[in-house]
């Protein structure tokens, strides 16, 4: 008796959302509760692309009846009744009735997705079916468990996991979790490449969330999601990403990282560009309906469809980014263009290079990185109904604030401009005093530009201005508030050099302050709790070694018994840093009375 008791006090009970797990106390399974940020959006994408595979499928449909119901023939009276039909015989009518050939008309006033109808109307099975999940890398299961609970019109869940004590988890909290989460979720023990090169295009949705890069399992998993299926893909190898190891990031995903403010977008659209560079090799593309930058990870919802024309436009989707060495300034070049030539489309390698030897604003010389992902990475379309249907729902979101402040975030960016600008950090650069950001914004809008917000920094500023306007901007600003003498080998002294030829004004435009600021909402929260990030490896013992990932502070606090001692995981130590918990609608409209960057300062931020 005494050891059963002894046993039971070696687990305890998790609740998340409304799925609960079973947990060893020691670190045998992965568990990171931060993560239910990462969870709970997943939960809104996914309700968001039920409800849209549903209109899609009804448009389909309405559309493929329609000749018929212009008196063709009578449908009903096929003895496969409308719920009866399957996909394999409905292809069969289909194609019998020639609608085959002349599909790219019939979908054409379709009011659907230009991408869901790349899917041939013959292969639309008559009654759609509940898409089925995939999760690749699970754990103990939890983000299926809750996907399997909370989620409604849900099919089939699979989770798989390599590790023994992980799969046994998972099975335990499938029986746990009672008889409406055993009849539709499953879990098995496999590698999951093979598991996905061996399910081709079998799964609606599949999710890819692992430890650090999700780089290995990319070229499988585009392979299993179905036609017009989902992807979801988190890396949470910031320092890779970022820069902190160009090379790396080649080698893992295809692309240079460069230093900038602008990094945790950039590692976006690298693992964007990546995704999409796999699924080219089988024919398949992407569509990014959302693309988040949360805490200290990446997160990006994709659908995969197939098309061999639509593949031929990739390279107007990806860019080359030059990035000053010296400056702020940046540029990008677009791999592709498109030659039209006796009414034939065709697609070219780009024409360039878009900029000279020396930065133009500066005479400093460029880095240059990627390809990233340069067409747009959310679907505003999925961003509202995304928000919206949260919002219907607040109570069944654990983390409500975090993931509604994110998506209205995001749904007030421009969505066509790659990458961003710190305010601060292009003062700095010219060691002025910075304007306030409803005075910049002002400026840029009078100059006839477009101008908002980004999610992934509170400071950043996304703008369709070329950079002679925002230089100019900020000449004019300096007119009147004059600067220090500066050495005559900075950036800065070398930028206001030049005369403006733009008079900027700085007089308060209508649209300039954020929406944020208006509402006076918070966009930006604090972290999530004192000691937040990704955790080690499940099972993995913390020492020494694990300095440079964890720094020295946790590995003291680790060694001194004092680290999360429940679960084994270490969690990051905080970086106090504008970018994780200042809002930047409260400081709106005050110019900067911070020290600038001096010379030494870099450019980039840590990731
Ligand atoms: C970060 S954890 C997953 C966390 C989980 N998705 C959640 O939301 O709680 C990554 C998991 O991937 C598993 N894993 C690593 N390589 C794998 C592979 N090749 N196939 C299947 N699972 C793998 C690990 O055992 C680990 O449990
Ligand atoms: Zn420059």
């Amino acid at each position: 008796m005494e050891e059963v008791e002894n046993k039971l006090n070696d687990y305890k009970i998790l609740r998340e959302g409304e799925a609960e797990i079973i947990m060893l106390k020691k670190n045998a399974v992965f568990y990171n509760p931060v993560q239910v940020h990462n969870r709970d959006m997943s939960i809104a994408v996914l309700r968001t692309f039920i409800a849209k595979r549903k209109e899609e499928h009804k448009a389909m449909m309405d559309k493929r009846e329609k000749p018929r119901n212009k008196g063709c023939h009578d449908r009903s009276s096929s003895p496969n009744g409308e719920n009866g039909s399957t996909g394999q015989q409905d292809e069969m009518d289909a194609v019998g009735e020639k609608e085959i050939n002349h599909v790219a008309d019939e979908v054409e006033d379709l009011h659907l997705p230009k991408e869901a109808t790349k899917i041939p109307l013959w292969k639309v099975a008559r009654e759609l079916k509940e898409p089925t999940v995939l999760e690749a890398l699970a754990a103990s299961g939890l983000r299926s468990l809750r996907y399997a609970r909370e989620i409604d019109g849900l099919g089939k869940v699979v989770a798989l996991d390599i590790d023994t004590a992980c799969v046994e988890a998972c099975k335990r909290n499938i029986k746990f979790n009672g008889s409406s989460v055993m009849s539709k979720m499953e879990a098995h023990l496999t590698d999951a490449r093979v598991y996905m090169l061996t399910h081709p295009k079998e799964f609606d949705v599949v999710d890819i969330d692992p430890y650090g890069s999700p780089s290995i399992f990319l070229d499988s998993a585009v392979q299993a999601v179905a036609d017009g299926g989902l992807l979801l893909c988190t890396a949470t190898d910031m320092a890779v990403l970022c820069g902190t190891n160009g090379e790396v990031c080649y080698t893992k995903y295809g692309s240079y990282p460069v230093k900038g403010k602008y990094c945790h977008e950039m590692a976006l659209r690298i693992l964007l560009a990546s995704i999409e560079s796999h699924a080219n090799r089988y024919k398949r593309y992407i569509v990014p309906v959302l693309s988040v930058f949360m805490d200290f990870y990446v997160r990006v919802f994709v659908r995969v469809f197939t098309s061999a024309i639509e593949i031929k436009k990739t390279p107007l989707k990806l860019s080359y980014v030059y990035q000053c060495n010296s400056c702020d300034s940046f540029h990008l070049q677009c791999l592709g263009r498109t030659v039209t030539k006796d009414n034939s489309v065709k697609y070219a390698p780009g024409i360039g290079p878009v900029v000279p030897q020396e930065c133009s604003d500066c005479g400093k010389k460029y880095n240059m990185g990627g390809p990233i992902w340069s067409a747009p990475i959310h679907d505003q379309d999925w961003v509202i109904s995304t928000l919206m249907d949260v919002k219907s729902m607040k109570d069944r979101y654990p983390a409500y604030k975090k993931i509604t402040s994110v998506l209205t975030t995001i749904s007030e960016e421009l969505h066509d401009i790659p990458l961003f600008f710190s305010l601060h950090n292009i003062s700095s650069t010219i060691k002025c005093t910075s304007p306030s950001a409803v005075m910049f914004r002002s400026a840029v809008l009078n100059a006839g530009y477009r101008i908002s917000s980004t999610h992934v920094n509170p400071l950043g500023l996304k703008s369709d201005a070329p950079w002679d306007v925002i230089w100019d901007i900020m000449r004019c600003w300096v007119k009147n508030h004059p600067i220090k003498e500066q050495p005559c080998d900075t950036s800065g002294t070398a930028i206001l050099s030049k005369s403006p030829k733009l008079e900027a004004n700085f007089s308060r435009a209508v649209a300039a302050l954020s929406k944020a600021g208006a509402k006076k909402v918070n966009r930006f929260l604090p972290n999530p709790e004192r000691h937040w990030g990704p955790k080690v490896r499940a099972g993995r013992k913390i020492t020494s070694k694990h300095a440079s990932l964890l720094g020295p502070d946790v590995i003291n606090h680790v060694m001194n018994g004092a680290a999360n001692p429940e679960d084994g995981n270490v969690p990051m130590p905080d970086k106090p840093t504008p970018e994780n918990g200042e809002n930047a609608a409260d400081h709106e409209d005050e110019p900067s009375t911070k020290r600038q960057k001096t010379d030494n300062d870099e450019l980039a931020t840590e990731p």
